[in-house]
């Protein structure tokens, strides 16, 4: 007689009869009564497999850490206790905590007599050996049996199941099936293992050591010092490698200091889980002093030496079981808090007196929030309803299922469906609460930071949440059905039109449009420019248009571009959250209405280093790029420092502002569920930080004129553009401490690379009608992109070009008081470029940008019309961010009226403003 076992993989069903025999069973195939052990099966080595096991109740015991493990059954018969292994996960554990299925598990172990037999199912990685050692049972004493009936046919047989001698008591049996396993478990990874052995001198324990790791089918790297030992782990890192074991010679601080190595190496980014082992001396094991100082180091365990083989090989083994098989399973963990964090839900962990314990990345979005601002918070202080019935609820174990008002930031309540799971992880009283939360009805607009305009007309949001980012069903979906008509509308259109023609035709049509697109056929006279509009006119003409019209003009031999000067220093602020008025403002850093112009101030013009760190942070850059986020900081100073000061406009301010603008797109893009991967955010809000670095405050039209090295280097072709991309790599590759990109692999940094370029070059002006027109047809059209484009990535990369076009010239769409200032600060700059073509006799690329002459106002209402208007209205249809034509329209009909009024100058417009820094009027 013996276990019926499982029917399907990784689980077992026990029907155990009282009085079984001697069996160990697998699979529930039958094995004769001494029939060997068959080995077990790769997944059964490494796997988290459910083992029905019998037990004699005096051979476990209850660890200190909650879990029930075995007693050891020495080899002279005696036993001794199982212990637990290394403090995270019970050496031989039976039922550790989180396995079993309920209090009564424990309940049953621990009150039954105490010799007689109990059934558990188990989830572990047992071996024969642990199977033996718990059965008592040697490998000749041990035999196979198994039931028969319990297997269903056709499946696989992964179970092990066994069972102690006839004369054992009747068991009081604890049948688990396999439906008991309400949750499945990640299967972990089944790496060959390599083990880094960091020995001083290659002596006899050396050479044992490397032995005993070959036995066991260890690949070996042996290393003689620290130096050598980092230096191995670190390049192992970048080629996505790892050691599962480091072995370190501690025998004597004078070769090698074993405790330093081990800490350092358990500092270093990936290491928390590797094994780390020290071999010490038989005479460290007298006293504890040494050993302690070892593991607390971060050492996993210390052994003795030695130069038995065998002695060697068996504890080596021991450590594989039960400190490498666990913390491989345990890594896996990983991959589950990754898909919970990025869950589209809101799921929150409270522990049992309701403080918050976790949140996912949803829940800061609801609450708008960051997490170090919700994380061990009292629920209280999120919800604006009672919580004591989940607090009854949750001590009963009971689930609560009903409607909260969860209470955001700005004090708005939100009514939200709220589940409350209670789980019990140490003993039988819930240790944690599980929440999830939704909407009533569903909707998700509560995320939308600022208030919706009321003619807005817009599609349901349902109608283009996507489980991922699909450009494709973006576009065929909510955008065509909410927006096509305005967007078709556009007055931008593809060179030819289809008319009169077959579906065939048309679609031939389609595919030859799309050739002809690429080839750049938009052209900057898609838009007719009003003759008797000069500003427009001069404003427009010199955005859109490239060199050749002033090639003919004469030129200078003058260089503004300070050559040489590629190593700025930068200052980063040592203490950069220890300014709460910086940290208070940056709350709001991803808010349409966030006052750049404050954190311009208060930082003391260091404001893309502070919103950079910002970003980066609430996007995961750091993780993304495998990036300590110092290198992160030293980049953003970097960077910070060759934006120019000096120029009134295209300094570090603007490029913070853009980088707010992508970092609230890529959330209102997410809010929708058009989600980008990480690097996607990461190369945009890089490329958003660098776009205009060393800027040097004049046109490429003056560039050219001016015969500038940067003209000359790039053919008077997308200059500026060309130098902001090409610095910014100069820059970061040139110094490893700034090298954020220093982590990547090869075709990682080669794609990202290629996507901050490409970002970086649609900035320019003279193509953006060609990019606008392109996106507009792709998206905005009745045929699927996919026929209009070749590929999924190429839709993506017409969206990333239009998404930092578009924060790149927002600010005629910011509230009104930042949009003057914005107005202001680039009127300057092109006053000062005008000055100097004057000064210099150079062309002047755009005379009515005179100080003495110029209406700021014109010049606006120019630049809205021309460019800015239909940009916005094809954005937002994408995005639906109605704020910015809100905005705009606001500010279009705020500059038509200084127009009318006969405000003009610079210095009128600015007597009538409040000063920048309070918050702006129209932005609520
Ligand atoms: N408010 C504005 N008024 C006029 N021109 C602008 C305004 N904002 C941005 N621009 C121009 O648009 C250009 C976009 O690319 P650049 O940042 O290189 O340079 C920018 C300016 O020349």
């Amino acid at each position: 007689m013996g276990c019926s076992t499982s029917a399907l993989p990784n689980s077992a069903s026990t029907t155990a009869a009282p009085g079984v025999g001697v069996g160990v069973g697998i699979g529930g195939n039958g094995g004769g009564p001494n029939a060997p052990l068959p080995p077990l099966d790769a997944n059964e080595k490494d796997g988290s497999l459910l083992f029905c096991i019998k037990l004699r109740r005096s051979r476990m015991r209850r660890c200190s850490c909650g879990a029930v493990t075995l007693q050891q059954q020495n080899g002279d018969g005696s036993t001794g206790s199982a212990t637990c292994g290394d403090n995270i996960m019970c050496n031989q554990v039976l039922l550790n905590p989180q396995q079993t299925k309920n209090e009564s598990d424990y309940e049953k172990l621990s009150t039954g007599k105490k010799d007689s037999i109990v059934t558990v199912a188990a989830l572990g990685n047992f071996t024969h050996s642990v199977v033996r050692r718990a059965t008592g049972t040697g490998s000749t004493g041990t035999s196979g049996t198994s039931s028969s009936g319990g297997g269903r046919p056709g499946h696989r047989k992964s179970s092990l199941a066994l069972a102690l001698t006839p004369e054992d008591e009747p068991m009081d049996v604890y049948t688990r099936n396999l439906m008991d396993l309400k949750y499945p478990t990640v299967l972990p990874p089944n790496p060959q293992l390599k083990a880094l052995l960091v020995f001083h001198k290659s002596d006899s324990i050396c050479e044992v050591v490397t032995l005993a790791c070959q036995r066991h089918q260890l690949d070996v790297t042996l290393v003689k010092s620290k130096e050598e030992a980092l230096d191995t782990l670190q390049k192992s890192y970048a080629t996505a490698q790892c050691y599962h074991l480091i072995i370190i010679d501690a025998r004597s601080t004078k070769g090698l200091d074993a405790e330093h190595i081990a800490r350092t190496i358990r500092h270093t980014h990936g290491h928390h889980l590797t094994t780390i082992i020290a071999v010490c001396k038989k005479s460290f094991f007298e006293k504890d002093d040494a050993l302690i100082a070892l593991l607390d180091a971060g050492v996993n365990r210390c052994i003795a030496e030695t130069t038995n083989l065998a002695m060697c090989s068996v504890e080596l083994k021991q450590i594989l079981h039960s400190i490498i098989r666990p913390h491989n399973v345990m890594s896996t963990q990983q991959a589950l808090y990754t898909a919970l964090h990025r869950l589209k839900e809101v799921v929150l962990i409270t522990d049992d007196l309701l403080r918050i314990q976790y949140a996912n990345r949803a829940t800061e979005r609801l609450l708008n929030m960051r997490l170090d601002e919700i994380i061990s918070k009292p629920l209280a202080d999120i919800f604006v309803s009672d919580l004591s019935t989940i607090s009854e609820q949750g001590k009963s174990i009971k689930e609560f299922d009903g409607i909260l008002t969860v209470r955001r930031k700005n004090q708005e309540g939100i009514p939200m469906h709220v589940r409350v799971v209670p789980v019990a992880c140490i003993g039988s009283a819930p240790t944690h609460l599980i929440f999830n939360f939704d909407i009533p009805g569903g909707g998700m607009d509560f995320i939308a930071t600022l208030p919706q305009p009321k003619e807005a007309p817009r599609g349901s949001l349902h109608s283009v949440r996507r489980c991922s980012f699909d450009v494709r069903s973006i576009a065929s979906d909510g955008l065509r059905r909410t927006s096509l008509a305005k967007l078709t509308s556009l007055p931008l259109e593809a060179p030819i039109t289809k008319e009169n023609c077959s579906a065939d035709e048309a679609r031939l049509i389609d595919k030859v449009l799309e050739f002809l697109k690429r080839e750049g056929l938009y052209s900057p006279q898609m838009k007719e420019i009003r003759t008797d509009d000069p500003i427009a006119t001069d404003l427009i003409g010199a955005l859109l248009t490239g060199p050749s019209v002033y090639s003919s003009r004469r030129s200078s031999n003058d260089s503004i571009i300070r050559t040489g000067n590629s190593t700025r220093t930068a200052i980063v602020p040592a203490k950069m959250k220890a300014n709460p008025i910086v940290m208070e403002l940056l709350e709001e850093s991803l808010s349409w209405d966030f006052d750049i112009f404050k954190l311009e101030e208060i930082t003391d013009y260091h404001p893309l280093l502070y919103l950079g760190m910002e970003m980066f942070r609430r996007f995961d850059v750091f993780a993304t790029l495998n990036i300590d986020e110092n290198v992160c900081k030293a980049w953003l100073a970097v960077i910070e420092a060759h934006y120019h000061k000096s120029n009134t406009y295209h300094n570090s301010t603007h490029a913070a502002d853009v980088m707010q603008a992508t970092g609230a797109f890529i959330t209102q893009l997410t809010n929708r569920e058009m989600v980008m991967d990480r690097m996607d955010e990461a190369t945009a809000l890089i490329a958003a930080a660098a776009h205009d670095v060393d800027h040097p405050g004049r046109s490429s039209a003056f560039l050219s004129n001016s015969n500038n090295p940067l003209a000359i280097l790039y053919n008077d072709l997308t200059v500026l553009e060309n130098h902001h991309a090409a610095i910014t790599f100069k820059l970061t590759l040139g110094d490893d401490k700034i090298n954020i990109f220093k982590n990547l692999d090869k075709e990682t940094y080669k794609s990202a690379r290629s996507t901050i370029i490409d970002m970086i070059l649609a900035t320019e002006m003279t193509r953006h009608f060609e990019h606008l027109a392109k996106f507009v047809s792709v998206f905005g059209s009745e045929v699927e992109p996919r026929e209009l484009v070749q590929s999924e990535e190429e839709t993506s990369i017409l969206m990333r070009r239009m998404l930092i076009k578009v924060a790149d010239v927002s600010n005629p769409a910011r509230p009104m008081q930042y949009c003057i200032e914005w107005a202001r600060r680039i009127a300057e700059e092109y006053f000062m470029q005008t000055d100097e073509e004057k000064q210099r006799h150079l062309p002047i690329v755009m005379p009515m940008f005179d100080r003495a002459t110029c209406s700021i106002p014109k010049s606006q209402i120019g630049f809205i019309e021309y460019i800015i208007q239909d940009m916005m209205h094809a954005w937002d249809s994408f995005i639906d961010m109605p704020q910015l034509i809100t905005c705009m329209q606001i500010n279009y009909s705020q500059w038509k009226k200084y127009d009318e009024q006969g405000v003009n100058t610079l210095a009128d417009i600015m007597a009538k403003q409040p000063p920048v820094g309070n918050k702006p009027s129209n932005s609520k």
